[in-house]
């Protein structure tokens, strides 16, 4: 276990009220930092411990649910010696630094954004996606590529709010008849014929969403309305001028703005534009993501033996990106064959490749290497949030012109402004353990999803009263899964047991991800939310 891993699982464990296990008696590994090949062809560590205990002190630290524990004296804190590769969890990296020793005590890595900038890089790294024309029952997820303006007046025509009859003037009322002398069955909603006018004193049977005939002064409900014979029609409550009718453009006039650019096309969005006379919608298409679950001890079929453990994030990832605003065209089960990640990435078409796993630097984390290979542009590598600090965020070479906009939703697809953003490919690579994954997701996938789909901007973002102290991380955020509590003015989040970074208990039943800044937050504080793709 890391020491990152054992800061998280201390607080996660201090937070329940339980006592921490005993710990088997294995060696603590030192963690590597390692630097942007941008900057350096060597991947070269940095002794994380070096930079982050001397921080630490300074910030006069005394809490024991801090990295002076849980990652300083993981193994033997600022050391820098012991070789720089990490002791036995080196691999490749051992092997790096070997071939340049030293390198790591002089190399700088530049340091890793914060939660919130590295949500704005996320955001801001893409533009929008190209717009579509999508007819209505395939529009549902997408977001409006510009304004909806109404193309009729809504009502369309002056409309009977209520079963009952339309009357002109004050009571009582003599009523329209048949030739034969019966009542008239009255006016019908969707009745082609346009209603006659209604002479002074008379009244016509008129039903819910009929037209009003001309010189209508108001309706009168049926059940305040009595007739004797086929002939009067009394009440005791005659109804005030334009009772129960809807005018026509009592909503919005031809040309009205409904629903500004960049709107969620909801069921209630498809329901206004149906009623404003829309057959199809512009939109931005929706980002293509494909889902690669890395690492061989992986199964996708029955119980855990052998050292195996069950794959638990390719269930879960695809139907996130579904929910934040992604088309998933698959999830691939890669295990770590780097041929085959490498493979992928070079001929992939999607927007976005979400990978899990692989993001750190073991001996068969084939990720970042991959990226090198493939010349990608590291945009976030690293980022101060537990859990989830691996994580990165990568722009793929772009591939040559034409093949975009030829997807499903590419159909019928034309050029136009945001058009230059479906060029390329994001990778968002996402740490192994679930709730580093999720950390990942909503700190780097869920803002580039947003912009590339035309939503840029945070979205609605909820506050919630913390009902306990949540330790923080001394320098880094840190994403809480909390469950709400109460409702009301008494509403109040509460941490979840069992949100260690590997364990997914807490994920299961949390509402929310709370933002605890670094440091730590007070009972009765005010924290950010992050609600949970659901
Ligand atoms: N020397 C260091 N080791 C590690 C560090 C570090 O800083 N230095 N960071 C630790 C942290 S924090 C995390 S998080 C992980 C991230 O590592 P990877 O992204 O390379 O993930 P893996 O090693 O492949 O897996 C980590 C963990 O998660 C399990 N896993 C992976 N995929 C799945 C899945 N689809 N379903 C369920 N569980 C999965 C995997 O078996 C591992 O237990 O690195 C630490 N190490
Ligand atoms: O502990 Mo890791 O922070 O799960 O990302």
């Amino acid at each position: 276990m890391s020491g990152a891993d054992e800061l998280d699982e201390a607080i996660a464990l201090a937070n329940s009220g339980r006592t921490r296990p005993a710990a088997p008696p294995v060696p603590r590994l030192k963690r590597i930092r390692r630097i942007q090949w941008s900057e350096t062809d060597v991947d070269a560590g940095q002794p994380e411990e070096e930079a982050s205990v001397r921080r630490d002190h300074a910030d006069g630290m005394t809490d024991g649910m801090t990295d002076g524990t849980a990652e300083g004296t993981a193994d033997g804190a600022g050391a820098l010696g012991g070789g720089t590769g990490g002791g036995s969890a080196g691999g490749p990296a051992s092997g790096r630094d070997a071939r340049k020793p030293g390198v790591a005590a002089r190399t700088r890595r530049p340091e890793r954004p914060s939660w919130a900038e590295a949500r704005a890089l996320a955001a801001g790294s893409p533009g929008a996606l190209p717009r579509v024309t999508l007819p209505l029952d395939r529009a549902l997820g997408h977001t409006l590529a510009g304004p909806l303006e109404a193309l009729t007046d809504l009502p369309s025509f002056d409309t009977s709010a209520m079963d009952g009859w339309a009357v002109s003037g004050p009571g009582p009322w003599e009523l329209v008849t048949e030739p034969i002398g019966t009542e008239s069955k009255g006016i019908l909603a969707g009745d082609r014929a346009e209603p006659a006018p209604l002479p002074d004193g008379h009244a016509i049977r008129i039903a819910t969403g009929a037209r009003i005939p001309p010189n209508t002064s108001a309706v009168l409900r049926s059940e305040h309305g009595a007739t004797s014979g086929a002939t009067r029609l009394r009440t005791a409550r005659a109804p005030q001028p334009g009772t129960d009718i809807r005018p026509r453009g009592q909503e919005c006039r031809t040309g009205d703005t409904l629903l500004p650019e960049g709107t969620h096309v909801t069921p209630a969005v498809l329901g206004l534009a149906a009623a404003a006379g829309y057959d199809e919608l512009e939109v931005v298409r929706r980002p293509r993501a494909e889902v690669l679950v890395l690492g061989d001890e992986l199964m996708h079929r029955g119980l855990p033996h052998d050292g195996r453990i069950r794959d638990a994030l390719g269930p879960m990832v695809g139907p996130w990106l579904t929910t934040l605003g992604a088309d998933v065209i698959v999830t691939r089960r890669l295990g770590d064959d780097a041929e085959a990640l490498y493979e992928t990435l070079a001929t992939t078409t999607a927007d976005v490749v979400v990978t899990t796993g692989g993001t750190a630097a073991g001996p068969v984390d084939h990720l970042q290497p991959t990226l090198r290979r493939l010349g990608a542009e590291l945009l976030v590598h690293g980022v101060r949030v537990r859990p989830g600090h691996p994580m990165l965020l990568a722009a793929l070479k772009k591939r040559e012109a034409g093949g975009e906009g030829d997807g499903e939703d590419g159909r019928g697809a034309r050029d136009g402004e945001g058009g230059e953003g479906g060029g390329g490919t994001f990778l968002v690579g996402l740490p192994g353990n679930p709730l580093a994954a999720l950390s990942g997701l909503v700190t780097l996938a869920a803002p580039l999803l947003r912009t590339l789909g035309g939503r840029p901007g945070p979205g609605h973002e909820q506050q919630g009263t913390l009902a306990e102290e949540v330790h923080g991380h001394p320098r880094d955020t840190r994403l809480v899964p909390v469950a709400h509590e109460g409702a009301g003015v008494r509403a109040r989040v509460r941490p979840l047991r069992y949100a260690g970074p590997s364990m997914l208990r807490g994920i299961a039943t949390a509402d929310a991800l709370a933002v605890i800044p670094p440091g730590g937050a007070a009972p009765g504080t005010d924290v950010r939310l992050l609600e949970l793709p659901r």
